[in-house]
């Protein structure tokens, strides 16, 4: 698989790629650092006595964390494309940086990062001011950005490639990236399904022996069979996100837009009569909302705006969102839940509580990873920590407390409010917000310290949670009891106005201490106004916008607010409870319980306004069949999946094609009012030319699907080989092609004098002495008189440099050349009333996208 210049499946003709990608997709606030300082005494009194790091690892990880963080990128897709553009970065550039020196020092050039296998992770640590100053830098520059914009290079922070690593992904299996969006874990994810599968297929179509181990996903001739389903339920993002993934050009992918705590079961088909089924998966990732609080070296607002509240607020949403994913994982399946945050509330209380939930150790357990990833520095999970809550009474100063159990909070909350009956503790504190009671054996304890903690200063990255979770047996419960309801009295209790306080953290008492709870004695005195430290809650709504709404809201998990059902062994529970549904909890859909968990179908264009339109088409439809066979496609390609995206199910400018699993969820479920928001690769688009009726095919081959198909085609391919034709090719677009033979083509001009008009496949060979570092192919249109790839500006522009080092082509247009000729012609009879000419109006052939072309 080849990135997009190299054709076929990746964004704007990159081979499946992840394109234009800007990193971790954390909810962080960027604004410009200005004159902030990075500092936050609440923030730093928590981190330093909440008992997560020692004294000296603690100033280790407070300094780094006021520093900037590296800029980092990894190289994406195949494992050998991804190699091979590495080899060129390294080749390329490596040694006109290396050679730098400013101020008498070599500079920082980029290095890997040694966490990850193979070199596929770089960070650099240059200071701008160099960077701006020196060539080398610079020529670095633009293949960076030409790579990413190709979709070879994603920059992504390194703690976020973190998660999909310990997921274990193999390319048949079902994944759910239950908080997706912007989308660079589900670009890794996609890649994992995908694994080699384009050498697979070709083994298939070649009628070769699956694999030199027998081993791989060959059941539908090497194609993979997984699936990743890539979520989010916030309207912006989830544009974002399938923004995103469309440059990934991976058929078995769906974007859906849902509540991931109240993810909808999808439905398989059944015979008739049968019992209903629903999807389980293999993996999931639950990368879940939080407060970012390790993401401070490169969010301002982390410094500006922390306050304890934000990981309290987040704890029950991030726990029903991994309530719900638990529920729907196969027995046997692998959860990675992550977070950037190093606060335990987000964290290790949110793990504890699910498995708790769930049933214990017995039902889910926390795998032991110590052994994936050795190279990633990495701390264990916590099994004690305190809980920080802020209070005041209107007039005086702001009081900070520390908890360390529900019973040393509750005491507390009873001693002061007796005291000051208008002090207000946090509604957001429940039992399972502090570290799990002793468990009555080693067996039934969670062994929290195999959750994997990455501080700032451990490899120089961001903060960073994972805990890797495997599902033992089926989960009866349906709801979760993480004693809500204890909290629940302490609702309708918010908190006021500001005032200049004085902040002063108390530690609580343990269990069995003095009966006030509480003491301050180790705690100094913080002095600072209100306003620094905390915000009025509705301005934490923009932070997260559902985070909050949804944190209000009962921890039921049940059916979805649309009407969708959990599976049935999850719903006995839920289906006597009167309990209202929370979820999206203030939405219009709130119902009882009972109710929600009827299948009611809901009509889809009530619910979304933006629906997108999955229509499969019959898979003896004409006009697919005759473009299969105008390219020769083997009678084994499949032909029930092809899609078009309109209510009518009619071919219009495109055709699209998706995975068989996509497929099946698409058409069982599409009219049960799932919001899928994005699924299918365009694999063929309406070529409108003056000439119509010469083509057997009006069809082009999109970069997108065009490596999907190639294995497969007999007829219109021109193999490519000699780098010289290729670059002729690339700078000039609609090269002629005189009737005469008389072209400059080279062995492409001979064999597309002997085609006939319209679209081929351009099958260039990975062939080292030729300057072709891995296989790629294109789509060529042959026109009546010249010849044109089929690639965009910033393809050709991203291929120019990769194979020929150069940065700043001339590409020539003879089209466009040809439509100004005509325009200023024609301008020429408008002003000087001379002779009429027909000018062609076709430069736009240069964008791939452009239906309407010219036969040049
Ligand atoms: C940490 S970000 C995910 C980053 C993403 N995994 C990536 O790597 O690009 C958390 C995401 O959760 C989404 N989110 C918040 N509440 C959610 C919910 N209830 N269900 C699903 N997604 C939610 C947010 O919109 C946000 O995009």
């Amino acid at each position: 698989m080849a990135g997009g210049s190299r054709g076929g499946r990746g964004g704007k003709g990159k081979a499946f790629r992840g394109k234009g990608n800007k990193g971790g997709g954390r909810d962080v606030r960027t604004e410009p650092w200005g004159e902030t300082t990075r500092e936050n005494e609440l923030f730093e009194s928590y981190y330093k006595l909440g008992g997560f790091l020692d004294e000296e690892e603690f100033r280790k990880m407070w300094a780094t964390l006021a520093t900037n963080l590296p800029n980092s990128f990894r190289f994406t897709g195949t494992k050998a494309d991804a190699l091979a553009v590495r080899e060129i970065f390294k080749q390329r550039y490596i040694p006109g940086i290396t050679a730098v020196t400013f101020e008498g020092q070599p500079v920082n050039a980029p290095e890997p990062v040694q966490a990850f296998p193979d070199e596929l992770v770089w960070h650099m640590k240059t200071d701008k001011k160099v960077i701006r100053r020196f060539a080398p830098f610079a020529e670095f520059q633009k293949f960076l950005v030409a790579e990413t914009t190709s979709g070879n290079i994603s920059r992504q922070e390194v703690v976020s490639m973190i998660p999909p690593h310990f997921l274990d992904v193999k390319p048949g299996m079902v994944v759910l990236d239950m908080c997706a969006a912007p989308g660079s874990k589900s670009a890794q994810l996609a890649e994992m399904i995908h694994g080699d599968e384009e050498e697979r297929v070709k083994r298939a179509a070649n009628n070769q022996a699956p694999s030199i181990d027998g081993e791989g996903d060959y059941s539908d001739d090497g194609r993979s069979t997984g699936l990743l389903i890539a979520n989010d339920t916030d309207y912006k993002r989830a544009g974002m996100l399938v923004h995103q993934v469309k440059r990934l050009n991976f058929p078995n992918l769906i974007v859906t837009q849902h509540d991931a705590a109240i993810f909808p079961s999808i439905e398989l088909p059944v015979p008739e009569g049968s019992k209903k089924q629903y999807l389980k998966y293999d993996r999931i990732l639950a990368d879940v909302p939080c407060s970012g609080d390790g993401t401070a070296r490169k969010n301002v607002n982390v410094w500006q705006k922390w306050t304890p509240r934000d990981g309290l607020g987040l704890h029950n949403l991030q726990l029903r969102i991994l309530f719900r994913g638990l529920q729907m994982l196969k027995k046997g399946g692998r959860l990675v839940y992550s977070t950037c945050s190093m606060n335990p509330i987000e964290n290790e209380a949110v793990i504890a509580s699910a498995i708790e939930n769930c049933g214990g150790v017995s039902k889910v357990q926390l795998v032991d990873c110590s052994d994936h990833l050795p190279n990633l520095i990495r701390k264990p999970g916590l099994n004690t920590w305190k809980v920080l809550d802020t209070t005041q009474v209107p007039g005086e100063e702001k009081t900070a407390h520390m908890f360390t159990s529900w019973e040393t909070f509750l005491n507390t909350k009873e001693k002061y409010e007796k005291e000051d009956p208008d002090r207000h503790f946090s509604n957001k504190i429940y039992p399972g917000v502090f570290p799990p009671p002793i468990a009555p054996s080693e067996e039934e304890r969670i062994p929290l310290e195999r959750c994997i903690r990455v501080y700032p200063h451990l490899q120089d990255t961001g903060g960073f949670f994972v805990a890797v979770l495997e599902k033992l047996s089926d989960i009866k419960v349906t709801q979760i009891r993480n004693s809500y309801n204890a909290a629940e009295e302490l609702k309708g209790k918010a908190s006021t106005e500001e005032i200049e306080i004085d902040l002063e953290i108390e530690q609580d008492i343990e269990p069995g201490g003095p009966s006030s709870g509480v003491s301050s004695s180790q705690v100094p005195p913080l002095k600072r106004k209100l306003d620094d430290i905390d915000e009025p809650l509705p301005s934490k709504k923009a932070k997260n916008e559902s985070a909050n709404e949804q944190a209000e809201s009962t921890p039921t998990i049940a059916g979805g607010s649309e009407g969708f059902i959990p599976p049935v062994d999850e719903l006995s529970q839920a289906e006597k409870s009167t309990t209202p549904v929370n979820g999206a909890a203030k939405s219009e859909d709130s119902k009882p319980t009972s109710d929600a968990v009827r299948p009611t179908k809901l009509k889809p264009e009530a619910q979304n306004n933006n629906k997108e339109y999955f229509e499969y088409l019959p898979s003896d439809d004409p006009t697919v069949d005759s473009i299969l066979s105008f390219f020769g496609i083997s009678s084994r390609f499949p032909r029930d999946r092809f899609m078009v995206k309109n209510k009518q199910g009619l071919l219009l400018n495109k055709i699209y094609y998706t995975s068989e699993l996509a497929r099946t969820i698409i058409s069982q479920n599409k009219d049960r009012g799932m919001r899928f928001i994005h699924c299918g690769v365009v694999m063929f688009v309406a070529h409108k030319i003056k000439a119509q009726d010469h083509i057997k095919a009006p069809w082009r081959l999109q970069n997108e699907g065009i490596r999907i198909l190639e294995p497969w085609a007999k007829n219109r391919i021109i193999t490519c080989k000699s780098s010289n034709t290729l670059y002729k090719l690339l700078i000039e677009m609609f090269p002629k092609l005189p009737k005469d033979g008389s072209h400059n083509l080279a062995e492409i001009g001979d064999q597309l004098n002997e085609t006939d008009i319209g679209c081929c496949f351009l099958r260039i060979e990975q062939d080292d002495e030729a300057g072709f570092p891995f296989p790629m192919v294109l789509p060529l249109w042959r026109h009546p008189g010249s010849a044109n790839l089929m690639v965009d500006k910033d393809d050709r522009k991203a291929i120019l440099l990769r194979l020929f080092n150069e940065a700043n082509p001339n590409i020539i247009n003879h089209v466009a050349e040809q439509a100004k000729a005509a325009e200023d012609a024609r301008k020429e009879v408008e002003n000087g009333d001379k002779e009429a000419v027909n000018g062609g109006n076709d430069a736009e052939d240069a964008d791939a996208d452009t239906p309407m072309v010219v036969d040049a």
